[in-house]
């Protein structure tokens, strides 16, 4: 398994109060790290450690398999970061500012500005200013600024808030986009549940500077799979038609008198009319629908993980 970065039992006082605690994160390379949590749960200020803006009070920070240190220039240029809003020179157009990004930067070649803007899905705004721009293509500008060093690692902190629905489309799309063509490792944190549920392949859910999970979405799709839920006094007759008259294989005897078909696509009328043309007398018949977002509500605000 390959980390591209990894936090090692991190924690930030701010005069003795602990904004981030004992936090052990690992992002694997090539992957769309969600982090999930409410206003305040410290995702800003773990991508802040992580981007060395500010320093752990205890524990360690790997990027690219290196300790990070206060002389860590070289993993830092192999990364890309947008925390907090992305300022601008408003009166100068997207690729001016990016122009402008260059020269302070000491980056000499700007060919790679057509390339970012295009890949950010601003090349069409011409000599427009900035000033003219959405919130959403202020974003996309920032994310084509963090790109500009053509980085392996990108960290973006709320990108979507303020977004309407067409902006959080599009920056979804571009995020995905960065990750599958160009195979670039995301971090990017949100308090929508929504949104991270449709990106990310892992999700990690802080809760008062707490890391409370790290868990792959497959896993979690795989768990939260909808089933029908049926209550019968003989499970195994009703296991008996599943297989033999509706030749299902996806259930399972929960005890003994309970079964449970998953697939999303099952139809709860389908199931009873052939117990009944079976003669097996039902009791109770429930589908539970997606509680994906059940869970993660639970762990955000403190409530148990309601795993199956
Ligand atoms: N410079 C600071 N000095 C003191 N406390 C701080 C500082 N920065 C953040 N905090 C506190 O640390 C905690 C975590 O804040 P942080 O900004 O990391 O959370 P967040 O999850 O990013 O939330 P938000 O989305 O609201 O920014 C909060 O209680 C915040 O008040």
């Amino acid at each position: 398994m390959t980390y591209i970065a990894r936090t090692i039992g991190v924690t930030k006082l701010y005069k003795g109060t602990e904004a981030v605690s004992d936090v052990s994160m690992n992002i694997r390379q090539g992957e769309i790290y969600g982090l999930l949590g409410h206003n305040g749960a410290g995702k800003t200020t773990l991508m802040k450690m992580l981007t060395n803006l500010i320093k752990p009070t205890f524990g360690e920070i790997e990027l690219f398999g290196e300790k990070l240190t206060p002389r860590s220039y070289e993993v830092l240029k192999r990364m890309g970061s947008v925390i907090n809003s992305p300022v601008f020179y408003d009166d100068l157009s997207g690729r001016e500012n990016l122009e402008l990004h260059c020269d302070y930067m000491g980056f000499p070649d700007k060919r790679v500005i057509g390339a970012r803007m295009e890949q950010a899905g601003l090349q069409d705004t011409g000599r427009k200013p900035v000033r003219e721009f959405s919130l959403g293509m202020r974003q996309r500008l920032g994310i084509a600024r963090a790109l500009i060093t053509t980085p392996e690692l990108l960290i973006l902190d709320e990108p979507i808030n303020g977004l309407d629905p067409s902006g959080i489309k599009e920056l979804r799309v571009l995020l995905k986009r960065l990750s599958a063509e160009y195979r670039i490792t995301l971090l990017v944190s949100s308090h929508i549940l929504g949104e991270i549920e449709q990106i990310a392949d892992t999700v990690g859910v802080l809760r008062q500077g707490r890391l409370i999970e790290e868990v792959s979405m497959d896993h979690i799709r795989e768990q939260f799979n909808e089933y029908v839920e049926l209550r019968t006094f003989d499970v195994r007759k009703a296991a008996y038609v599943f297989a033999h008259h509706l030749g299902l294989t996806n259930y399972k005897l929960v005890d003994e008198q309970t079964v449970r078909v998953y697939d999303s696509g099952t139809n709860p009328s389908e199931l009873i009319k052939a117990l009944v043309r079976h003669d097996v007398a039902i009791e109770s018949v429930f589908k539970r629908a997606h509680s994906l977002e059940e869970y993660f509500m639970n762990l955000m605000k403190g409530g148990e993980g309601d795993v199956v």
